[in-house]
């Protein structure tokens, strides 16, 4: 799509053998399709005590959608319009047609020739699809099992931080700025390398936190291939206005992205915000159906809370009632529109929804977290490496933003001169092992 006619490389896409989204449509997406199924097929019982006959047969017809669905997928078939009738069934539909006047020639929109970003986003929708056309599964997430073991593996990185935590807000008063900023940079890292614990990327592999989140940063330093973090603490220490009241009155959008320990440790960096003064009102965004396995939804968001809030640790009770504390005061708030469920590149969210990007124009800092939301921000598309961030965005600029991203996929702009080949001669798969990261600041404000 040319945002505000700005021209754009290619999109990366399956029909480039060898190249990682041919990898990741042609292993990796059957791969899932098949742990969803079984996941379906194991809770069979599950679904005939709750359901009886209904339930199973059900589950019987939402498996033979997404074996058809795997099937359609690994023989390269045209993409279908989704006949769920779903509130955002016509914009997908849409967004299909937009793909097909794109195609060359007249080829069908199909998995191996499109956009990876739009196939890998319409299996998951699909995916949604099979549960919503087969009552009563349609309230069932295929993905809650992965998710609640990532937080159930991470126990011991969840008690290191929310102890953390608590000794930053105990000390707090006494904090000069300098130590604030510290402590800020350090949380702000820790979200940052919270992202490696992606359940799409390891196919549902476990992938939780297993070392020390705040130990492991010295050594993971060096990783980090572009930091603007300075600059993401000078555009909150810049929010500060007093307002009428003297209050401080800055407002954070966090865009997550994974549940289990990557979550928790947004949570914390949202608490240190609030409890610091930096931020007056946090506003959390989620997925409103569960997507690439890992990611956050309603259900996910409010079951952490309320676990971490039972955990039978003094820290971690203490953070999860303050965040509950946080909820019911309307400090935080979490929302879900269905754009962040769409395919569609950031660069169009001004014109096909409208409504979410004014709202996020009224955000003093936009935290965009994981590899997804990046390949989004930058149109999932071969930019060569030195291309500078705030051009890749194509326009998208509600807000200043800020990527905390594990690469985990072939497009990385931003990078100075030889800093790409120097890596791909060390490690040829560097932004796609998910050992590196960035921390990619841009600003309306900042002169392009
Ligand atoms: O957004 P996240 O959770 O950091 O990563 C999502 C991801 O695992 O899925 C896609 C590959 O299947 C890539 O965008 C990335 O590897
Ligand atoms: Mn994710």
């Amino acid at each position: 799509m040319e945002a505000e006619g700005i021209s754009a490389p290619l999109s990366l896409s399956a029909e480039f053998e060898g190249s990682f989204a041919y990898l990741t449509v042609r292993d990796r997406l059957p791969t899932i399709l098949t742990k969803v199924i079984d996941t379906l097929h194991r809770n069979k019982d599950n679904f005939f005590k709750e359901y009886g006959k209904e339930g199973v047969q059900a589950e019987k017809t939402a498996i033979s959608f997404l074996s058809r669905l795997r099937n359609e997928l690994q023989t390269d078939k045209p993409v279908l319009s989704l006949t769920d009738n779903a509130e955002d069934s016509e914009a997908w539909n849409e967004y299909m047609r937009r793909q097909q006047d794109l195609m060359e020639d007249g080829r069908p929109v199909s998995w191996f020739k499109s956009p990876w970003l739009y196939m890998e986003c319409y299996m998951y929708r699909r995916i949604q699809e099979a549960l919503y056309m087969n009552p009563p599964m349609d309230k069932f997430d295929v993905f809650k099992e992965g998710k609640t073991q990532s937080y159930f593996e991470s126990q011991q990185a969840i008690k290191t931080l929310c102890t953390y935590l608590q000794e930053l807000i105990t000390n707090m008063e006494n904090m000069t700025e300098i130590q604030l900023r510290d402590s800020f940079l350090k949380l702000l890292q820790i979200s940052l390398w919270g992202n490696k614990c992606d359940l799409s990327i390891s196919a549902g592999q476990d992938n939780s936190q297993k070392s020390s989140p705040i130990d492991s940063l010295p050594d993971l330093q060096r990783f980090i291939l572009v930091d603007d973090s300075s600059m993401v603490w000078s555009t909150l220490v810049a929010a500060q206005g007093a307002g009428s009241s003297g209050k401080k009155h800055a407002r954070v959008d966090i865009i997550l992205d994974n549940a289990g320990f990557e979550l928790i440790t947004d949570l914390v960096l949202a608490d240190f915000l609030v409890s610091a003064g930096l931020a007056k009102q946090i506003r959390f965004h989620g997925k409103s159906i569960p997507w690439f396995v890992s990611d956050v939804t309603k259900q996910d968001f409010e079951w952490t809370i309320m676990q971490t809030m039972a955990a039978n640790h003094k820290w971690m009770s203490a953070s999860g009632v303050q965040w509950k504390h946080f909820m019911k005061e309307g400090t935080w708030s979490y929302h879900d529109h269905i754009f962040w469920t769409l395919p569609h590149e950031f660069c169009d969210m001004a014109v096909d929804a409208a409504d979410l990007y004014s709202t996020l124009q009224g955000s003093d800092l936009i935290l965009f977290k994981g590899d997804l939301n990046y390949r989004k921000l930058t149109g999932d598309r071969k930019w060569e490496h030195t291309v500078p961030f705030d051009q890749a965005l194509r326009g998208f600029q509600p807000a200043p933003l800020c990527s905390l991203r594990t690469l985990k996929a072939d497009v990385q702009v931003g990078l100075q001169p030889g800093q790409a080949e120097k890596l791909s001669s060390q490690e040829p798969d560097w932004m796609t092992n998910g050992r590196y990261a960035v921390v990619q600041f841009s600003s309306p404000c900042r002169e392009q």
